[in-house]
């Protein structure tokens, strides 16, 4: 039974909660791109409050896996025929990876979507889960589960950056190493997994990072869109 939680800390964890949900709100994309001819998928990103702090859950896919075998991703997968539509998708990967009910996620919006290599386009779906929330990962898919703070992608302790050519355009590629103290483990957090992050910590924080970003922080959904709808035409011209 966890602790109960004295007023003073249930209040700053409810405030903590609020003010990250009114700034997500504010860049939930809708339908803007739900209707782009290319292969979807989707990604839930589980935020949740722990030790008085804003976290953020990631997994690290299974060996198995003929795709990105070992990497840090968020759960999400391709969409398939049941779903209705990026949310369903989001929420269905995240019960099968992570043992995630739908009942325990508050869905708070749909952020500017990603082109993955495959060329499908990536909606990150951004959710907040039970702060007691435990995991139970399909060791098919998901090899470990673990929480990171999302200020750590502000002002990260070990951070490099790699800048590739995508699509004939320069983008910066973030590989971020986070230390788990508690598992005794490092994690390597890094491209399109590190791209949401990066931005979700932007659009809650708002504040200047450590390193170099690829957006005007003070246009930044106006700025992340035109980033979005230049790769994405690049893609479309290639196919
Ligand atoms: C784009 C994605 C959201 C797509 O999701 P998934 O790859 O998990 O797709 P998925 O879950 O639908 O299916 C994954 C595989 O699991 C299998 N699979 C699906 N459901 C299953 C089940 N119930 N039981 C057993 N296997 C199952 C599928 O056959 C599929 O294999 P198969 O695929 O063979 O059919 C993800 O790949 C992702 O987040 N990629 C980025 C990870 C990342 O950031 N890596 C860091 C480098 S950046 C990077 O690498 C950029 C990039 O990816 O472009
Ligand atoms: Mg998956």
């Amino acid at each position: 039974m966890a602790a109960a939680l004295d007023p003073q800390s249930e209040q700053k964890r409810m405030s903590l909660k609020e003010k990250a949900k009114q700034q997500l709100r504010k860049f939930d994309v809708g339908d803007r791109f739900s209707h782009l001819p290319l292969a979807k998928a989707s990604v839930l990103v589980p935020l949740m409050v722990r030790d008085g702090k804003l976290c953020v859950l990631f997994t690290v896919r299974s060996m198995k896996l003929a795709r990105s075998p070992g990497e840090v991703c968020f759960p999400g997968g391709r969409r398939d025929p049941t779903d209705t539509d990026e949310i369903a998708t989001a929420l269905r990967e995240a019960r099968e990876e992570v043992g995630l009910h739908a009942e325990q996620a508050e869905v708070i919006c749909k952020l500017v979507p990603a082109i993955d290599k495959t060329r499908s386009i990536v909606t990150p779906v951004v959710a907040f889960i039970e702060d007691s929330f435990q995991a139970h990962p399909n060791p098919e898919e998901v090899s470990d589960v673990f929480y990171v703070p999302l200020d750590y992608f502000i002002h990260p302790s070990k951070y490099k950056v790699h800048q590739v050519q995508m699509l004939g355009k320069g983008v910066p590629v973030h590989f971020f190493e986070y230390d788990d103290l508690e598992r005794n483990t490092s994690y390597k957090i890094w491209g399109l997994t590190a791209h949401f992050t990066v931005f979700i910590a932007l659009a809650i924080f708002g504040e200047k990072p450590t390193f170099e970003i690829d957006y005007d922080l003070d246009n930044l959904i106006s700025s992340s869109e035109n980033n979005f709808m230049e790769l994405y035409n690049i893609t479309k011209n290639k196919l």
